[in-house]
């Protein structure tokens, strides 16, 4: 997950591969709570890992169930529908996860505890009034801790023989479906008798609502519908586990990618977005965005579990479109709109406005930064397209909504060539953390930049290069441990950095077992992290780096790190030969004292006992030699920044390459 202040998404021209989603949020948490409620143990499989599920499993756990987690498998034990009785007040703190606030103020308010919900402040602005009215019908207690209508709440508990199930629970459905669902997942805590729920208004969502009941009947409830206005929850329906259940992939997740394979062509022209977890007959209602998809052009293949989307009509059919159904899913289309041959309009989407920010107005708001004409109202939102010359670089807010910021990911195939700065990207935790890595993974871009940082030994260009790299949410090279590597590998070898030896060693370069993880240097599985930093393997190093090639040999490896969303190198040669088209490039330097004591101070840090004198003619005798070399000599490459940081601190030398960075950069302030 990038946990960085923003992601620059260069600007994409195509993507095709394959991608497995996360599963489904809506799934993952009604599982989660019915597995709790019933007895025995229920395996649940490709769970959904993020904050909405955390926060439920958290709960869960505070309400005695047993949780055991392997992967993407959990076995939760359940409670059986009750509580170990006298248990102290429970505080529950529940994110922003509607999905966990809701059908828990149902649940809890019968189980029979004393509990008090609270969740981010946000979620202190979404309604949960016609819950609770509808649970105040049934004889249940629960208390506005601040304002009415909205949690945080406090619930007391309540005597099952003093419930009102007589008369029919009514309940409004046309603010959330989640109130119904709420009532749908608890109410058979106490069906003595048949429950009936009464739906008031048009009910929204309905798609949820076949979730919800389709789940149930997986956990032996049958509930009984008459249309969608009036459910029964039969007399002495008990919960019970199914053993095993699997939660498919995340359908709003999929429209990301079904409108990636919509909007962008393959390196040939003609691949595919092929999507894995979740086919056109999943249960989930936001599978439909695939006829929203079609209608704007989209060429979808299916089968069991899988999803295959490739670009059809170009530009994409504008649409008008009654978006109820598939509330989430439909703000995908709100950005695909940009790429259509006239105004889309998305209808009847009001729910937008109580979701994690007030959705219409925040879409309308960063569509319109890219340069869009949008014009909204209280359940509508019109988007123009953009020409070419329309577009612009923006830095899009995120509102602490994951859906904001996947689905703006996908103006970065704006024809104009712009990138996209996305906001908080951090905030796609929610439901899918690893959606940006997920989109690289598939996507491709004429240009991905480099930040490059050479120097001479011990300038700083690691830790420099480190930071930058982990502040931008980029990779990182460390070309020096490769050739430090090569080093090492010679030597194990029985070979020395001669010409007769040349070949060989280059040979060694070339299939170097190399792996880095986690900040650490593999080789063959050995961690070598250790054995390379040391004087005399950086002396080995510079000398296996004069033979050409030894350098030409690793060319090849160090390019393949030029990855999205971009890159940070550290070396001698950077800027001059292996990234040429680098769109910043640093020199560093320091004074040879400065850097003979920085080198010092590491050394003697990590237990290395050395004298400044020879550090300092070592670390001379290295530069002179990578100076002098025929090839890619350590020099300031033409189109170089210079910053001799004798003078500056780690931070400040970091703060003057971000802000040369940002110089660069065609967003405006957010
Ligand atoms: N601006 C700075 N001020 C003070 N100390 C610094 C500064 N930059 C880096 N250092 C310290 O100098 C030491 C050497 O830095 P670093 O290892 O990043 O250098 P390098 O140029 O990558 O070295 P090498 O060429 O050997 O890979 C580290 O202990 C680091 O914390
Ligand atoms: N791009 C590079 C990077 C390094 N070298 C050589 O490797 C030696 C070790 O590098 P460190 O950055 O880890 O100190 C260095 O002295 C160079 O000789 C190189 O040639 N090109």
């Amino acid at each position: 997950m990038f946990s960085t202040a923003f992601l620059d998404i260069p600007a994409l021209a195509g993507a095709s591969g394959t991608v497995r989603l996360p599963g489904s949020k809506s799934i993952s948490n009604r599982v989660l709570l019915l597995a709790a409620l019933a007895s025995g143990t229920t395996t649940v499989h490709d769970l959904l890992d993020s904050d909405d599920t955390r926060v439920m499993l958290d709960a869960l756990r505070a309400l005695g169930c047993g949780i055991d987690a392997a992967g993407s498998t959990l076995r939760i034990t359940g409670i059986g529908g009750q509580l170990k009785p006298g248990g102290p007040m429970l505080p529950l703190f529940l994110g922003n996860a509607g999905t966990a606030m809701r059908p828990l103020t149902a649940a809890l308010s019968l189980l029979g505890g004393e509990f008090e919900l609270s969740g981010v402040p946000r979620m202190h602005e979404r309604p949960i009034g016609d819950l609770v009215d509808a649970l105040t019908q049934l004889g249940c207690r629960i208390d506005y801790l601040g304002n009415p209508g909205y949690p945080p709440l406090r619930i007391r508990p309540v005597d099952h023989g003093a419930l009102v199930l007589d008369a029919p629970i009514r309940v409004r459905g046309d603010v959330s479906s989640q109130f119904l669902t709420a009532l749908l997942l608890a109410l058979p805590l106490a069906a003595r008798k048949d429950i009936v729920i009464e739906v008031v208004g048009e009910l929204i969502s309905k798609p949820y609502i076949e979730i919800t009941l389709n789940l149930l009947a997986r956990f032996g409830i049958a509930v009984q519908r008459e249309g969608w206005e009036r459910f029964t929850i039969p007399a002495g329906s008990r919960y019970s586990s199914p053993g095993d259940i699997h939660v498919e992939a995340d359908a709003s997740s999929a429209s990301y990618f079904i409108a990636l394979g919509a909007i962008a062509t393959g390196a040939s022209g003609q691949d595919s977005i092929r999507i894995e977890g979740v086919g056109a007959d999943s249960i989930q209602g936001d599978i439909r965005f695939i006829e929203a998809a079609r209608q704007m052009g989209a060429q979808v293949d299916s089968g069991p579990n899988w999803l295959d989307v490739r670009r059809g009509a170009w530009p994409l059919k504008a649409i008008d479109l009654d978006a109820n159904h598939i509330p989430d899913a439909a703000m995908t289309l709100a950005v695909m709109a940009l790429y259509a041959d006239g105004p889309s309009t998305l209808r009847n989407i009001a729910s937008w406005r109580v979701k994690e920010t007030d959705r219409i107005d925040a879409m309308a708001n960063e569509l319109r930064k890219l340069g869009a004409t949008v014009d909204s109202g209280p359940d509508f939102i019109r988007v123009h397209p953009l020409e070419r010359p329309g577009w612009q670089a923006a830095s899009i807010r995120t509102y602490d909504d994951h859906r904001v910021a996947m689905c703006f990911s996908l103006a970065a195939f704006n024809p104009a060539g712009l990138p996209v700065r996305i906001l908080e990207p951090h905030c796609v935790a929610k439901t899918f953390p690893d959606y940006f890595e997920t989109l690289f993974s598939v996507a491709q871009a004429p240009e991905v930049p480099v930040i490059c940082i050479d120097g001479p030994t011990a300038s700083g260009k690691g830790t420099l290069a480190a930071e930058v790299a982990r502040l931008l949410g980029y990779h990182y090279l460390d070309s020096g441990s490769l050739y430090r590597v090569t080093g090492l590998a010679m030597r194990r070898a029985g070979l020395s950095a001669e010409p007769q030896h040349e070949a060989q060693i280059a040979a060694l370069a070339a299939a170097l077992p190399l792996h880095f993880t986690e900040g650490k240097v593999l080789l063959a599985g050995e961690d070598v992290s250790d054995e390379i930093r040391t004087e005399a393997a950086g002396m080995d190093a510079s000398r296996v780096s004069t033979l050409p090639a030894v350098r030409a040999a690793l060319l090849a490896l160090q390019q393949r790190f030029r990855q999205l969303p971009g890159l940070v190198a550290d070396g001698r040669d950077m800027g001059t030969v292996i990234f040429p088209d680098a769109a910043l490039k640093v020199f560093l330097t320091a004074s040879a004292a400065q850097r003979a004591e920085r080198r010092h101070k590491q050394l003697i840090s990590k237990g290395i006992s050395t004298t400044l004198d020879s550090l300092r003619s070592d670390l001379e005798a290295r530069d002179a030699r990578d100076s002098s070399r025929s090839v890619a000599p350590l020099k300031p490459a033409q189109d170089a920044r210079h910053l001799d940081n004798s003078q500056l601190s780690i931070e400040q030398s970091i703060d003057q390459v971000l802000n040369w960075w940002q110089e660069k950069q065609p967003f405006k302030p957010a």
